[in-house]
């Protein structure tokens, strides 16, 4: 499943993330491809902009996509509830679940194999995830242009940036995804920026496999300058 709700706020003033264009196409269109190139992936469901699910149709329909089933529903106010607004669109039946930002336009089909071969080979919880280039400090958090204390250096070593799609056990992602609704209803809740969190908020155990530097996410302006410029380059290359 794709979120791609969301506003974009990063990026700067326009249309929502994923209807941004990218070399002549959405970035929602570039995303759903990439995952629909696995011959693995028999249906994409999209959470669109609760307002924006026609528009979101149309788009879809206009982009060939390899003879996919594709469905779109309405997202919610986080990326979390739309998450949990398309799982409840997949079919009771499916085994493997991937879930994969439609902010992720240039994920490699290798990454989407492997993540799929890992949750088949045993794995509840799989995401990709690159080495870090920048050396990674926690900081005391201070007001905006106050200098922060630094409170320790992580073990860079030990540290991963992790991508999308994360694959999941279909039954385990809607246990922690129903799990964190009914703790948000108490007034509380996982705070986790991603879905593998809520595995790892409620105990299980997730696993990473390599990511790709091409699975980066286009969330500030300069992002989409690079996306540009690799699409460029693999359409040069190979006629993508
Ligand atoms: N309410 C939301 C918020 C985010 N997303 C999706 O989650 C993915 C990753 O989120 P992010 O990159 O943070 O996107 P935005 O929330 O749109 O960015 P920003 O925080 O800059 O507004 C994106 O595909 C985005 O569309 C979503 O489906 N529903
Ligand atoms: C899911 C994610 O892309 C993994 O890196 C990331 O957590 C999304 O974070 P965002 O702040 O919602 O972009």
């Amino acid at each position: 499943m794709v979120p791609a709700a969301g506003r974009g706020e990063r990026l700067g003033p326009g249309a929502p993330k994923a209807l941004r264009e990218l070399g002549g196409a959405p970035l929602l269109v570039h995303a759903v491809r990439a995952l629909a190139r696995s011959r693995s992936v028999g249906l994409v469901v999209v959470a669109a902009p609760p307002n924006g699910v026609a528009e979101v149709v149309g788009l879809l329909d206009s982009h060939g996509l390899d003879g996919k089933d594709v469905r779109v529903v309405a997202g919610g106010a986080t990326r979390q509830e739309s998450v949990r607004l398309g799982l409840a669109a997949i079919p009771e039946q499916t085994e493997i679940v991937l879930v994969h930002d439609a902010a992720r336009p240039l994920v490699p089909v290798e990454v989407v194999d492997a993540v799929i071969g890992a949750v088949r080979g045993g794995a509840g919880a799989v995401v990709p995830a690159v080495p870090l280039a920048d050396t990674v400090k926690r900081v005391e958090p201070a007001e905006a242009g106050r200098p922060e204390p630094v409170l320790d250096t992580p073990d860079r070593a030990t540290l991963r940036a992790v991508q999308t799609p994360q694959g999941f056990r279909r039954e385990l992602l809607a246990e922690v995804h129903a799990k964190a609704l009914s703790e948000a209803a108490a007034g509380g809740g996982p705070a986790v920026t991603d879905d593998a969190g809520l595995v790892e908020w409620y105990g299980g155990q997730v696993v990473v496999v390599p990511g790709h530097e091409e699975a980066f996410k286009v969330t500030r302006p300069l992002d989409l300058v690079l996306a540009e410029a690799v699409l460029a380059r693999r359409r040069a290359s190979d006629g993508f």
